[in-house]
């Protein structure tokens, strides 16, 4: 990171702004990151007691060293530890994680610590919106999704047995900080899971970037200096798209590709291990480029080469892929009629002309996409 110069250090590959007026920040993405994170945090927030929140196999694994930085770096800090998984992105957890802040006797100017993937980054980014009104967020995100995705932006929230993510709040972090190295202790489906939203990015309004990932997944995976590019790259995607829309009232609506679809498959799965989120998204995508196909905006050439990629990396494509039963195509649209997106009764979904040419489409007549994913059922 930075010293007092302001030189960085050869950790460092890459970092990505976050403009956002008086709320910008930093993503700074590299090697060997968390072992240096005190000195940072000490620096851009001097002075602030830190609660770390993390899952407990996030806290076998790496806690020690986090805690290490921050003793040295004079940082004092608590630490907040709950069960690994989406179950707990729920209001029950919320509300035991906001007790602890609350007894711990946080202050306005002192910071939450999400210290690991995307349910602990939403439910600490929540906790960290709501305790005292809002006090500051550090991320430092432990899987490749929460590297890419959920540590940016700002979106935090809980899920609801009515529908994903339904209660939460735009809250910014003030420092994201992307270890590259911590993603070689993640398990393969983890790694993948979060490989679908990386190319997400390329698919969305970058096809240059998926043709790149085409090529160099296997170095992603493996750790080589590909993996530092492939997350600057999605970041740097995701920045801009949130600058320009921070509380999606517009083009935000692009990074949820295949998520129409993913949510309501999550929900069903009852968000669990059975259906991880990324899982769910590389399922929508495919979903969302056939059923672009299928009203004749997308070449049926780019939706194979999308899921011909994701199948390659390891990734389930087709709702048959999904172990277990699965309710009817009604159930589903009951679901899908939930989304964030829906606007006065009509839904919206993120459909493509092809590879890198995403958009957005209002007024999607229900009944087209409830046929579709009768279809997609039976097959
Ligand atoms: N806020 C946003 O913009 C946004 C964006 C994308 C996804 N999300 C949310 O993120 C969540 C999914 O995040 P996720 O895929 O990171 O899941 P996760 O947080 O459940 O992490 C997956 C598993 O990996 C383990 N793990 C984490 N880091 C590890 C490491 N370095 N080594 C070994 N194991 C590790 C965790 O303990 C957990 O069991 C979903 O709830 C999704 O809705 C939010
Ligand atoms: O940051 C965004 O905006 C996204 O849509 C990123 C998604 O990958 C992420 O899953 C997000 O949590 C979905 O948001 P939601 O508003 O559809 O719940
Ligand atoms: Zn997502």
């Amino acid at each position: 990171m930075s010293d007092a110069d302001g030189q960085l250090h050869s950790g460092v590959s890459a970092t990505v702004p976050v403009a956002l007026g008086d709320r910008s920040y930093d993503i700074i993405i590299g090697r060997d990151i968390v072992d240096s994170a005190g000195a940072e945090i000490a620096r851009r927030l001097p002075g602030a007691r830190i609660a770390i929140v993390t899952d407990a196999t996030v806290a076998d694994l790496h806690l020690t060293t986090l805690i290490d930085s921050l003793d040295a770096a004079g940082v004092k800090h608590v630490q907040i530890v709950i069960k690994p998984g989406e179950g707990s992105k729920s209001f029950a957890t919320l509300e035991s994680v906001v007790d602890s802040l609350l007894e711990a006797r946080m202050e306005r100017s002192d910071a939450v610590l999400a210290f690991g993937g995307g349910v602990v980054g939403d439910l600490a980014g929540f906790a960290s919106g709501i305790v005292l009104r809002g006090i500051h967020l550090i991320q430092i995100p432990t899987t490749l999704l929460a590297q890419v995705d959920s540590s940016v932006g700002g979106k935090t929230g809980v899920n609801t047995a009515r529908g994903k993510n339904l209660v939460g709040v735009f809250h910014q972090p003030d420092l994201v900080l992307a270890d590259a190295g911590i993603l070689d202790s993640l398990p393969a489906r983890i790694f993948n899971a979060g490989y679908a939203e990386v190319a997400k990015y390329g698919l969305i309004r970058d096809a240059d970037f998926f043709q790149w990932l085409e090529s160099n997944w296997r170095a992603v995976a493996a750790g080589w200096p590909e993996r530092e590019k492939a997350i600057a790259i999605a970041c740097k995607g995701k920045a801009d798209i949130v600058s320009e829309d921070e509380r999606e009232q517009g083009r935000r609506a692009l990074l949820n590709l295949g998520h129409t679809f993913g949510h309501a498959l999550e929900a069903v799965t009852g968000y669990s291990d059975r259906l991880l989120h990324g899982e769910a998204v590389s399922i929508g995508v495919v979903l969302a480029f056939e059923f672009s196909f299928k009203l004749g905006l997308c070449p049926l050439e780019d939706r194979r080469r999308v899921e011909a990629h994701f199948t390659e990396v390891g990734l389930p494509t087709r709702i048959r892929d999904i172990a277990g039963d699965l309710p009817d195509a009604a159930t589903l649209m009951h679901h899908i009629a939930h989304d964030k997106k829906v606007s006065q009764g009509k839904l919206t979904f993120i459909l493509t002309n092809g590879i890198g040419d995403a958009f957005i489409a209002r007024d999607i007549p229900g009944d087209k996409v409830e046929a579709f994913l009768e279809e997609q059922l039976a097959k």
